[in-house]
């Protein structure tokens, strides 16, 4: 089922929750609303399963305007942060409560919800209760208690939130797996980056209530549209164009500022009519990388990434003196406040 968001807007008392908001989302995608804290992506997500109802603009499920439907016509499923599953049922009446519901028999109910553990990879634990289950587990009995009623649309906000970093990680990737199985067009709301890029099909990066930019992942790190997406996705430098790095490399930039991501900056140990000088103040180990923390004669401070083959072949020692050169920068034009 594809979605249609088109020119939604959502106020809540004065404040502009969500604003002239327009997404198209391709049936069988999985899609990620992405932004910081505040930035209305819960909301959308509200509206799209009629929770909320738009102050204004159309949400069209399979190109029929649905603005007006309920949230049982539009058959979506929904998983939340914090699993809201039945502590008194099992995982399997959990899975199933749906289906009885829906008032299917018996034996089809069984048979689903079967078909449903082996997809979550929960073979073996249907007679539990969500007491005795791990986090992430009862995550994954809430995606297949979703899943049950074959929902045309799987609606996920922040769905691993309250669990911590390695079980999240791993849940990440399991997602995605599930997601090549079933096909289900998935929206998911999250405020990583990382968790975003490596899940989904396409972001949509928004602040403020307003979308910044849809792109695939690569799209929006490689091309990002604005200043604010540049930032969000991924660490970068922003220095005054008139940065000492800039002057000696046939850099242009024509704004205030340029964005120079970590990695797109090349460390020498000695120098060249293109390269500007900088003291190495701290190096931070982290694994398959290296960041170099660095200060320009003007002054300014830079932050470099390093593969640990770089790195071995630099020898690099705080302290040391080195020289820098960017691979590429971007500047933005300037914008209407
Ligand atoms: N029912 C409501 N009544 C009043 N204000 C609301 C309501 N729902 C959301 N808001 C406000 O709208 C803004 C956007 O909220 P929303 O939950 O959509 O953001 P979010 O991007 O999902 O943030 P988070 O990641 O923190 O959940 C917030 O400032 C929030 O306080």
């Amino acid at each position: 089922m594809g979605i249609t968001v088109d020119n939604v807007s959502k106020q809540f008392g004065s404040f502009k929750a969500v604003e002239h908001v327009s997404v198209e989302i391709k049936s069988g995608s999985l899609v990620a609303l992405l932004g910081p804290s505040g930035s209305g992506k819960s909301t959308l997500l509200r509206l799209i399963a009629g929770l909320e109802k738009p102050d204004s603009g159309r949400i069209l499920l399979t190109g029929k305007d649905a603005t007006n439907a309920s949230v049982q016509d539009r058959q979506v499923g929904f998983v939340f942060q914090h699993y809201a599953l039945f502590k008194h049922l099992t995982i399997r009446q959990n899975i199933g409560f749906g289906l009885e519901i829906a008032k299917w028999k018996k034996p089809r109910i069984s048979d689903r919800v079967n078909e449903l553990i082996d997809l979550v990879q929960l073979q073996g634990m249907g007679d539990r209760y969500p007491s005795q289950l791990s986090g992430g587990q009862r995550q994954r009995v809430a995606l297949a208690r979703a899943l049950a009623i074959e929902p045309g649309v799987l609606l996920l906000d922040e769905p691993f939130g309250a669990l911590d970093a390695k079980v999240r990680k791993d849940l990440r990737s399991w997602l995605r797996h599930l997601h090549d199985k079933v096909n289900v067009t998935t929206v998911f709301v999250t405020h990583d980056q990382e968790e975003a890029m490596e899940v989904s099909d396409e972001l949509v990066v928004m602040n403020h209530g307003k979308v910044e930019q849809i792109g695939s992942p690569a799209e929006i790190y490689d091309h990002p549209a604005t200043p604010f997406v540049m930032s969000f996705i991924g660490p970068v430098n922003v220095l005054p164009s008139h940065s000492q790095i800039f002057q000696r490399n046939g850099f242009d930039p024509t704004h205030a500022e340029a964005f120079l991501r970590p990695h797109d900056i090349i460390i020498e140990t000695s120098p060249d009519a293109a390269s500007a000088p900088a003291t190495l103040d701290r190096l931070v180990h982290l694994g398959w990388e290296i960041q170099a923390e660095l200060t320009l004669e003007d002054g300014q401070t830079v932050s470099v990434f390093l593969t640990r083959e770089q790195f071995d072949q630099l020898q690099l020692q705080p302290s040391q003196q080195v020289y820098l050169k960017p691979k590429k920068a971007k500047s933005f034009a300037l914008q209407d406040a």
